[in-house]
């Protein structure tokens, strides 16, 4: 379900006023979120002459198209800042500060705001002021190393670890952690959110479990990284493929069960030597089945074997379905419902399309005490845009 007017029941961040000046994925990830739990987000543009954003994670939020290099538009940011919660920043190190508008200067005018940060290195290091991507992120954090088949090079798992799970999100969460503290002291904080270190936080499974034994072979020959047969994808015989984690014995059993075999005749599953054969022979026997027999083989077993899903059909998956966990909006786009699910104040995401560059500039600015005049004059000195939708949409 998404949300068909701005008027939504009481979401749990109703009410949080949030600035984000716009950046590339990590930090537009993080504004959405705390749009769809129902903070008032209003994304800062560039006034550019494309009115589509590049920004495609937009969902539930305004857009404001402001020159920030212009004296005029800094000092319109920070007349916004003094009515906001929190500004969401995702430049390299010293540009805000370049722009008049770093911490000291808005925090002195609004003690209360929250000022995130959001970069990949952090704001102080020797890379602070160097540029870089998701894969230059999660391989400074060490967690890259640890990713891939055996004798391949590393692998990056698209941009989800740290622009996203080590970006995005943790730094949403260090926003809402500042925002509850806050609820006690009245007072804002700088939340300085580098992506290597958020990546390197998530991964502290990996560190603290170094000495249990499950790390100790290269890359890729380890329980949970590939080289368990057990813990492994397998193609099936219409081309698709299979994902199997079954780890505790009790479950190993019914995977084996399933695959037609006696585990008396086999191997005992904590036997390394023997996984690269198991593997084949797993392999063989779910290539001679499609997908959808072995569901239909697996499915309500505890075998902790599951279809890999494509994003074409991953929604309609009847558990899926039957959990709502997908949504369309008004453009009869598909994408996943906010998560996790709360029981009273769930997250109720907007339905209508993502917002033009500047196509709530003037709303905007009224509602923080800018005058008719200022605006228009703001206008004609090309401080900000006016984005229309174009007529057709
Ligand atoms: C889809 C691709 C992106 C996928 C995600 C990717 C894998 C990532 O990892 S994104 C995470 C990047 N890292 C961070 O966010 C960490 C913090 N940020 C940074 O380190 C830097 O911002 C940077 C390295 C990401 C970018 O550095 P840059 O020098 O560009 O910017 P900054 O130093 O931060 O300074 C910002 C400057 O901008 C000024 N500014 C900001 N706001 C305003 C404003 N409102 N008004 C005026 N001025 C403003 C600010 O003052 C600073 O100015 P100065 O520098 O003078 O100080 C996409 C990745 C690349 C895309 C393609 C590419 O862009 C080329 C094409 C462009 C075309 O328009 C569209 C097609 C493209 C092919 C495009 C397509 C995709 O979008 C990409 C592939």
């Amino acid at each position: 379900m998404c949300r068909r007017s701005q008027a939504a029941a009481a979401m749990a961040l109703s009410g949080v006023r949030v600035l984000e000046l716009a950046g590339l994925a990590p930090a537009p990830l993080c504004g959405m979120i705390l749009a769809d739990f129902g903070a008032r987000v209003v994304r800062v543009d560039r006034p550019s002459l494309s009115p589509v954003a590049s920004d495609v994670q937009g969902r539930g939020k305004l857009s404001l198209a402001l020159d920030l290099k212009r004296p005029q538009g800094a000092a319109a940011l920070r007349r916004l800042c003094r009515g906001a919660d929190v500004l969401i920043e995702p430049f390299r190190h010293g540009v805000m500060e370049k722009l008049g508008l770093g911490p000291e200067v808005l925090l002195q005018e609004n003690p209360s705001l929250i000022y995130a940060r959001l970069t990949g290195f952090g704001q102080t290091g020797k890379y602070a002021k160097s540029a870089g991507h998701d894969i230059n992120y999660l391989a400074l954090s060490g967690v890259l190393s640890k990713l891939g088949r055996k004798d391949e090079n590393p692998y990056a798992p698209v941009n989800l670890l740290a622009d996203f799970a080590g970006g995005g999100v943790m730094c949403a969460l260090g926003i809402v952690i500042a925002l509850y503290e806050r609820a006690t002291s009245g007072r804002g904080q700088i939340i300085d959110a580098s992506m290597v270190e958020g990546v390197a936080y998530l991964s502290s499974f990996l560190w603290k479990s170094q000495n249990v034994g499950i790390w100790s072979r290269p890359r890729g020959e380890n329980l949970l990284d590939g080289g368990a047969p057990f813990y492994e994808i397998y193609r099936t015989s219409d081309g698709k493929f299979m994902a199997v984690g079954a780890l505790e014995p009790q479950f190993y059993e019914q995977l084996i069960k399933g695959l037609g075999l006696d585990s008396n005749e086999l191997p005992i599953q904590s036997s390394f030597s023997d996984w690269p054969e198991m593997k084949k022979k797993f392999a063989s026997i779910f290539a001679q089945k499609t997908q959808a027999e072995w569901c239909s083989i697996f499915d309500g077993t505890d075998a902790c074997v599951t279809p890999v899903l494509s994003f074409d059909d991953v929604a309609s998956h009847q558990h899926n379905k039957q959990r709502r966990s997908f949504i369309k909006n008004d453009q009869g786009e598909i994408s996943p419902r906010p998560a996790p699910l709360l029981s009273r104040t769930p997250a109720v995401p907007s339905c209508k399309r993502d917002p033009f560059i500047g196509e709530h500039t003037e709303e905007i600015l009224l509602e923080n005490g800018f005058t008719k005049q200022e605006i228009a004059k703001l206008h004609s000195d090309k401080i900000i845009g006016f984005g229309k939708p174009k007529a057709n949409l």
